[in-house]
């Protein structure tokens, strides 16, 4: 718990408020239990890897990045493992929720787990029926490639799986190489930046804007003003004293 606790404050540190929004980047991390998908989200935003996570019951992660030279705020939705029962998957309701409000999915499998591997085409059927129309861009994660010994799905079966889905495919080891990790997750937010439009510029001067009542203030006058204002007022003096 204290761990979660830990990484939830740097991801809260990392993202600090700020007057002008930024894009913002929703993410949601999908995938069977124990398949490292909280080891993957906190590997892509903080660098790390932390061997021992609690039992993930979705935390919400928050970090500002540079995308294509803008910077974006991500927000990953880590989610907690499905299960499959009797071939046919137990959907949380929170996996469910985070596929709505998420704008892209990553799908994980665990290289060691033969059936997070089978779980994934029914977990993607389910993002299409909740995506509808409007079906987000989806990844799909081949993780702990570094166990090379307890490798229980082939090599060849993941990218096989990904094309039949439509979607780009990386087998990746959160413990071992973050490079790789942060190619797959920067891609993605690469492709939704392009995708969404960019965050409405503020107004070129947004604190004289609030200032700014409706009937525009008037002028301050200036010395010159004063002076002109001042010969006209003595010489209308001198008409009337002349006249009279
Ligand atoms: N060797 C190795 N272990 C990993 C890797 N990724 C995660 N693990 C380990 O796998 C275990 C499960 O990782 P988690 O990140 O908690 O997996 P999860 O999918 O979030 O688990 P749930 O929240 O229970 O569904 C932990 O002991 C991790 O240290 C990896 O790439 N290689």
């Amino acid at each position: 718990m204290r761990l979660i606790q830990n990484m939830t404050t740097i991801a809260e540190y990392a993202a600090p408020e700020c007057s002008v929004p930024n894009r913002v980047i929703k993410i949601a991390v999908i995938g069977g239990s124990g398949v490292g998908k909280t080891a993957l989200v906190v590997r892509f935003l903080t660098r790390r890897f932390i061997g021992d996570y609690e039992r993930n019951a979705g935390n919400l992660y928050s970090r500002e990045v540079q995308v294509d030279g803008e910077q974006v705020t991500i927000q990953v939705q880590d989610t907690p493992g499905v299960e499959m029962t009797d071939n046919s998957i137990n959907l949380p309701d929170h996996v469910t929720c985070s596929i709505q409000w998420a704008d892209a999915v990553v799908l994980v499998y665990s290289t060691t787990d033969r059936r997070s591997f089978d779980l994934i085409e029914q977990l993607h059927q389910q993002i299409v029926r909740t995506g509808g129309a409007s079906m987000p861009p989806v990844i799909l994660l081949a993780n702990k490639a570094d166990l090379l010994h307890l490798r229980c799905v082939d090599p060849q079966q993941g990218p096989v799986l990904a094309a039949a889905l439509g979607c780009s495919f990386y087998e990746v080891s959160a413990s071992e190489d973050y490079s790789q990790v942060h190619k797959a997750f920067h891609r993605l937010c690469c492709q939704l930046a392009k995708q969404q439009p960019p965050a409405p510029a503020p107004p070129a001067n947004s604190a004289e804007k609030r200032r700014s009542p409706l009937i525009p203030r008037p002028k301050s006058p200036n010395m010159q003003d004063l002076k002109r204002r001042f010969k006209q007022a003595l010489s209308a003096k001198v008409r009337t004293a002349t006249s009279v």
